[in-house]
């Protein structure tokens, strides 16, 4: 609420100062920035949270431009319709230029963008017809109030509405379940699907997003100049929007509203002489990439620390950690399970001449602890990435508690109740401890996109409660002195900890570990062992992907063997460290040479 309170309190005192200037070029100069925060603030969803680099926002702009344009001059829509027309034919080139993000990534998208903002480009220049080329598109209907357009105070007014809704919705958006799921795409997007997070949808929801602000922007100066013509589209308003959001500071709240203040009024300074600001404009980026990484937010935020000033760490949403009773969260066990947790029938995967798995069939049991063991380059790690989607097998067939899952995605195999580990860490190394283990509950977070966005009392509700059971979570794992620190600047025992704290809040029924004592040392590695046996005392089957025999030996309570992609032994542990075929596996020998 004091959040609320401040930013209408500071658009208030702004709208009222605007109401005393009378000169009409700092009244523009307060509208752009209003525009321009606009652009950044989508932007900053897209590349500081999502972390998907866009070169071709001028192309997006265009379309809410020229669609109020169209709208208003050839089909006599009224501005107010047109105005929101503008937003969904922006989102649906969001769309478009979404769908290669699907295949490439990094700088490969980055020039598929680039590729959009030039052909729209293009189309306006060149189709003079429709777009009126350089002429452009004139007597662009302007909003108004009961018949009577807008003044420039009342443009600079309207925009200040706007940035404060767009800032307070895009918040709560962001400080919880959808911010977290759009940060793990840019840490690691097979981790993201791991804890339940569906990748693409993520993804075209942040191209989306950036798309209606960029739009909504676009479509404000049309209207507002009651024209528009190709010049506005050029490939240097797409880097202005990227250098905004990189010079405010990537991935911060406040960094669109530095950037979008910072540079319109650099803009506004230079603009006597035009040839300079190109040169200003590069300049600055340079600047920022080198000399202010996290932008001037991120500067400000090192400042303010210095001072003392705000809390640092912990956010609004974490209570004392450890306050919680050391327990895990844990779903019903449905009565199916009895008759096995997941059975793989007749596994198959080849790798060219490689086959790390030949027709593999396994049953794991409701409440054991499993071993799957063989030596390097048996095919364990592929066979646990066919159980999770992340590998799919040419042949045979996934059951999870009775429902086929052997062609689903990895994040919808999560939702079922499987969760991993990963042989090499996979954590949100930026993130906090607290903030991985909570990305571990997002797929039983029930809270919608609107909910989110609207920041309805269902949404904290679930932002709570998923709080409560992570708090229980660490405490569990003996985490919670560390909630607050970023996972990757803890020591590696305590990481591959927080892995498995991660992959504990999907609440599974199955927990599928790949190596989990990779790295630990004998103390470590002994409380690892009382640590699963505590998680399969809670009720979670757990499959264990280990070399430490005397682990596996001590807690198991079935034992699998592969060697090259076939599984040669199973059975109790002592049965299966008796068998000659694993003994000649291991050495590599037969058991008399041995
Ligand atoms: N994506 C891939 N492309 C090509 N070959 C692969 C791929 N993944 C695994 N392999 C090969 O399949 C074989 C089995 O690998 P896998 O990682 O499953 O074995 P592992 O039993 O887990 O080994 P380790 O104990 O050393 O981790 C290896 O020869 C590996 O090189």
């Amino acid at each position: 609420m004091r959040h609320i309170i401040g930013s209408v309190a500071l658009v208030a005192v702004l709208a009222a100062a605007a109401s005393f200037i009378q000169n009409e070029f700092y009244l523009r100069t307060l509208f752009m920035i209003c525009v321009y925060f606009l652009c950044a603030a989508g932007m900053n969803v897209l590349l500081g949270f999502a972390g998907q680099k866009s070169l071709g926002q001028a192309g997006l702009f265009a379309a809410g431009a020229y669609a109020v344009a169209l709208l208003t001059t050839r089909y006599e829509v009224g501005p107010w319709i047109a105005l929101v027309l503008a937003c969904a034919v922006s989102a649906f080139f969001g769309i478009l230029i979404a769908v290669p993000s699907l295949r490439v990534r990094g700088p490969s998208l980055a020039m598929v963008t680039l590729a959009f903002g030039i052909v729209i480009e293009k189309l306006v220049t060149e189709g003079s017809e429709v777009f009126g080329g350089a002429m452009g598109i004139y007597a662009i209907q302007p909003l108004h109030i009961g018949g009577v357009p807008f003044t420039m105070v009342q443009w600079v007014w309207f925009g200040l509405l706007l940035c404060l809704v767009t800032h307070l919705l895009l918040r709560n958006l962001l400080r919880g379940r959808y911010g977290r799921a759009f940060l793990s795409l840019q840490a690691d997007e097979i981790a993201a699907g791991a804890v339940g997070v569906a990748v693409y949808r993520y993804k075209v929801l942040a191209f989306v997003i950036a798309a209606v602000t960029c739009g909504l922007a676009g479509a404000l100066v049309a209207q507002q100049n009651q024209y528009i013509n190709s010049d506005f589209i050029n490939f240097h308003l797409s880097v202005f929007i990227l250098l905004l959001v990189l010079f405010g500071g990537s991935g911060s709240l406040y960094g669109p509203l530095l950037g979008s203040v910072t540079l319109v009024i650099i803009g506004a300074l230079v603009a006597r002489w035009t040839w300079i600001e190109h040169f200003v404009n590069g300049a600055l980026l340079l600047f920022a990439l080198y000399a202010m990484p996290k932008g001037l937010a991120g500067v400000f935020g090192s400042l303010f620390r210095k001072l003392g000033v705000g809390s640092h760490g912990a956010s609004a949403l974490s209570p004392g950690a450890g306050r919680a009773a050391p327990r895990l969260p844990t779903r019903a066990v449905p009565k199916s399970a009895s008759a096995g947790l997941l059975s793989a029938e007749a596994l198959n995967k080849a790798f060219g001449g490689v086959v790390p798995a030949k027709d593999v069939s396994v049953l794991l049991t409701e409440g054991h602890i499993h071993a799957l063991i063989g030596p390097n380059g048996a095919g364990k790690s592929t066979f646990i990435n066919m159980l999770t989607g992340i590998i799919q097998p040419d042949r045979g067939k996934v059951t999870f508690l009775g429902s086929d899952i052997t062609r689903q995605t990895v994040h919808d195999i999560c939702r079922h109740g499987v969760a991993r580990t990963f042989q090499n860490l996979r954590l949100f190394k930026d993130l906090s401890v607290r903030e991985n283990v909570l990305l571990g509950q997002h797929s039983r977070m029930r809270n919608g996109f609107l909910s989110s966005l609207l920041g309805l009392p269902k949404a904290w509700r679930e932002e709570a409660k998923a709080l409560e059971k992570v708090n229980g979570i660490l405490a569990f794992t003996g985490l919670s002195q560390y909630a607050d620190a970023p996972a990757g600047s803890l020591a590696y025992g305590l990481q591959r900890r927080v892995e498995l704290a991660r992959a504990l809040a999907s609440e599974p029924l199955l927990l599928l570990l790949d190596e989990p004592a990779a790295g630990l040392n004998p103390q470590e590695t002994a409380e690892l062992g009382q640590l699963l046996v505590r998680i399969r005392d809670e009720g979670i089957t757990i499959l264990l992907i280990e070399h430490h025999m005397d682990l596996v030996m001590s807690i198991s309570d079935h034992v699998i063997v592969l060697d090259y992609g076939q599984k040669i032994a199973e059975g109790a542990p002592s049965k299966v460290q008796a068998d000659p075929r694993v003994m000649e596996a291991y050495l590599g020998t037969t058991v008399e040479a041995a």
